[in-house]
C-alpha cells in the first residue's frame, strides 16, 4: 500500500512545502513534480494540495507571526517538518472552511504516521488550539513601523513593501498588497476560428459554468467567476474552443494585432499563450517563428496548437538573439517580445514570486530585456510593428527600458495603444492606456494581472 506521504493531500502538501522552503524552486514546478508521483486520483484532493501550498506561501509571514506568538519554541529552530505542519494547520484554521477539528486531527495524524514523538505532537496540538481559541482576536503586527506592519500583515518581503511605498504611497500600496493576495478568477480566451464568444457563453452558462460572463476588456475573453474545477474537464477545452489566458495578457495579442498572411516572430513564446492567440488573429494564415530557451515549453506550445486545431509554427529552442543570427530569417512584419521579467504583476497567481525575487533582480533583469529589444530590432521590416510586454509592475523593466531603447533607436516610434485597441476591444480598454504610449494594468485598480505593453513602429 502506498505511504501516507503519497496518498494524503496534506502530507503531499507538506512534502512540497519542505522542498520549496529548502531551495526556493518554482512552486508550480515542485507542485507538478510531486503531484505526478503522488497517488491522488481524486481531482478534489489534488486541488486541495494546490490550495494549501499556494495559501501557505501566500500568507507565509503572517502565519509565522501568529504561530510565533503562540509557540514557546522559536519557529526558526524547529525542524522543517514541524514548522510546515504548523503553517499548514494554521492556514486551514484561518483561511479555509475546513472543519477545525479535521484541520488539527489531520496534522496530528501525519505526525503519528511519520513516527514523531508525543512531545512534538503535544506541541503542535497546543499551538494549533491556541490559534483556534484566538481566531476572532488575533494579534496584529505593531504599526509603529509602517514597512514592518504591512510586510507582516500582507506577507510581503520588507524590501518590496518599501519600494512600493516610495512609489505609490500608503493607501495605494495597501490596496496593491491586498489585491495581490487575492485569488484571480479563471479567464479563458475563445478560439474565434471555431466558435463565437456569444454562443460559447450561452453554452457555458446553460451547461457547465452558470457564472460565466464576458470579459469587459477583451472581446475574446470569458471570466469563469468562482469556477474551481479543472479546465481540462470542460468539454470546450477538448474541442479546442478555448485557452486559459488572463484578460490583460489577451490584450497584448490585440495590441500587436497581426494580419492574416503576415510573417511574425514570437521571441519568447513559452507554452504559446500569446502565440496561439496570434495564430487565431491571423486566421491561421501566415508564418510564425516561435522561440524559447526551454524545449519542454515549446513541446507544450505544440500540444496547444494541435488541441486548438491550428497550423504548427516554426519552432526553435535556444537564445533567440543568437539563433536568429545563424538562421538568417526573412524580415518580419510583426515581432512580439513577451519578455522574461520579475513577475511582480502576477503575484496573485504565483505567490512564490514575492519570495523568489531580490532587489538585485531590478538591475539584472532589465539588461536581459534591453538585450532582446536591441537584438531583435534589426529583424523587423521597415513599417513593421514590435510589441514589448512584461508582467512586471516595475518601471525599470517597463517605461525605463523603452526610453533607453528609443534613445539609441530613433527609427522606432511609439503608437497610441488606445487607438489600436479600440479597433477590436470594448471602449473600456481605453482606461488601461496611459500617456498615449503605454498599456498598463494593475490588480488593485482593474482586477487584472499587472501587465505593461508598448507598440513600436519602425519608420
Ligand atoms: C513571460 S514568458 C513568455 C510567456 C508566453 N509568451 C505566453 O504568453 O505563454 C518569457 C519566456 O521567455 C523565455 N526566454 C527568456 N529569455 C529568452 C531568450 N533569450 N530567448 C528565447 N526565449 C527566452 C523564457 O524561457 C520564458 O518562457
Amino acid at each position: 500500500m502506498p505511504r501516507l506521504s503519497k496518498t494524503n493531500p496534506r502530507a503531499v502538501a507538506l512534502k512540497i512545502l519542505i522542498r520549496w522552503e529548502k531551495g526556493k524552486p518554482l512552486l508550480d514546478e515542485v507542485l507538478s513534480q510531486v503531484l505526478t508521483k503522488s497517488v491522488l486520483p481524486d481531482e478534489r484532493d489534488r486541488a486541495l494540495v494546490s490550495e494549501l501550498v499556494n495559501g501557505v506561501v501566500r500568507h507565509l509571514y503572517y502565519l509565522d507571526f501568529i504561530l510565533a506568538r503562540f509557540s514557546e519554541h522559536p519557529l526558526e529552530k524547529m525542524d522543517p517538518e514541524v514548522r510546515n505542519i504548523l503553517r499548514l494547520g494554521a492556514y486551514q484554521l484561518l483561511y479555509t472552511r475546513i472543519p477545525e477539528r479535521v484541520a488539527i486531527a489531520e496534522s496530528l495524524k501525519i505526525l503519528s504516521a511519520r513516527r514523531r514523538g508525543a512531545w512534538i505532537r503535544g506541541l503542535v496540538n497546543a499551538v494549533l488550539h491556541k490559534v483556534l481559541e484566538n481566531k476572532d482576536n488575533l494579534p496584529e503586527p505593531p504599526d509603529f513601523n509602517e514597512v514592518y506592519y504591512l510586510s507582516v500583515k500582507y506577507s510581503f518581503p520588507e524590501w518590496l513593501v518599501k519600494r512600493w511605498l516610495q512609489r505609490f504611497g500608503r493607501e495605494e500600496t495597501e490596496a496593491l498588497l491586498r489585491a495581490s493576495n487575492e485569488r484571480s478568477p479563471l479567464v479563458i480566451r475563445v478560439n474565434t476560428l471555431r466558435v463565437s464568444r456569444d454562443s460559447l457563453l450561452v453554452y457555458l452558462q446553460k451547461d457547465e459554468v452558470p457564472t460565466a460572463k464576458p470579459c469587459p476588456y477583451s472581446p475574446s475573453g470569458i471570466v469563469l467567476e468562482g469556477f474551481r474545477g479543472k479546465i481540462s474537464e470542460l468539454k470546450p477545452y477538448h474541442f479546442g474552443w478555448i485557452s486559459v489566458q488572463d484578460s490583460a495578457s489577451q490584450l497584448v495579442g490585440f495590441l500587436l494585432n497581426p494580419k492574416p498572411g503576415a510573417k511574425v516572430l514570437d521571441a519568447c513564446a513559452g507554452v504559446g499563450g500569446k502565440t496561439t492567440h496570434m495564430a487565431e488573429l491571423m486566421q491561421d494564415k501566415g508564418t510564425i517563428w516561435a522561440f524559447d530557451l526551454y524545449e519542454w515549453r515549446l513541446e507544450k506550445l505544440k500540444e496547444n496548437f494541435q488541441r486548438l486545431g491550428l497550423k504548427l509554427p516554426k519552432v526553435f529552442v535556444g537564445d533567440v538573439v543568437e539563433k536568429l543570427k545563424e538562421l538568417q530569417p526573412p524580415f518580419f512584419d510583426y515581432i512580439l517580445i513577451d519578455a522574461p521579467c520579475t513577475g511582480t504583476g502576477v503575484i496573485r497567481k504565483h505567490p512564490d514570486v514575492k519570495w523568489a525575487r531580490t532587489e538585485e533582480d531590478f538591475l539584472r533583469v532589465p539588461e536581459r530585456q534591453l538585450r532582446l529589444l536591441e537584438g531583435l530590432a534589426p529583424f523587423l521590416k521597415k513599417g513593421g510593428i514590435m510589441v514589448y510586454a512584461t508582467c512586471s509592475l516595475e518601471p525599470e523593466e517597463n517605461e525605463q527600458i523603452i526610453e533607453r531603447f528609443l534613445q539609441s533607436h530613433p527609427e522606432f516610434m511609439l503608437e497610441d495603444p488606445a487607438k489600436v485597441l479600440s479597433k477590436t476591444c470594448p471602449e473600456k480598454v481605453k482606461e488601461l492606456c496611459v500617456e498615449n504610449k503605454y498599456l498598463r494594468t494593475f490588480p488593485h485598480k482593474h482586477g487584472l494581472d499587472g501587465f505593461f505593453a508598448v507598440r513600436l513602429r519602425k519608420v
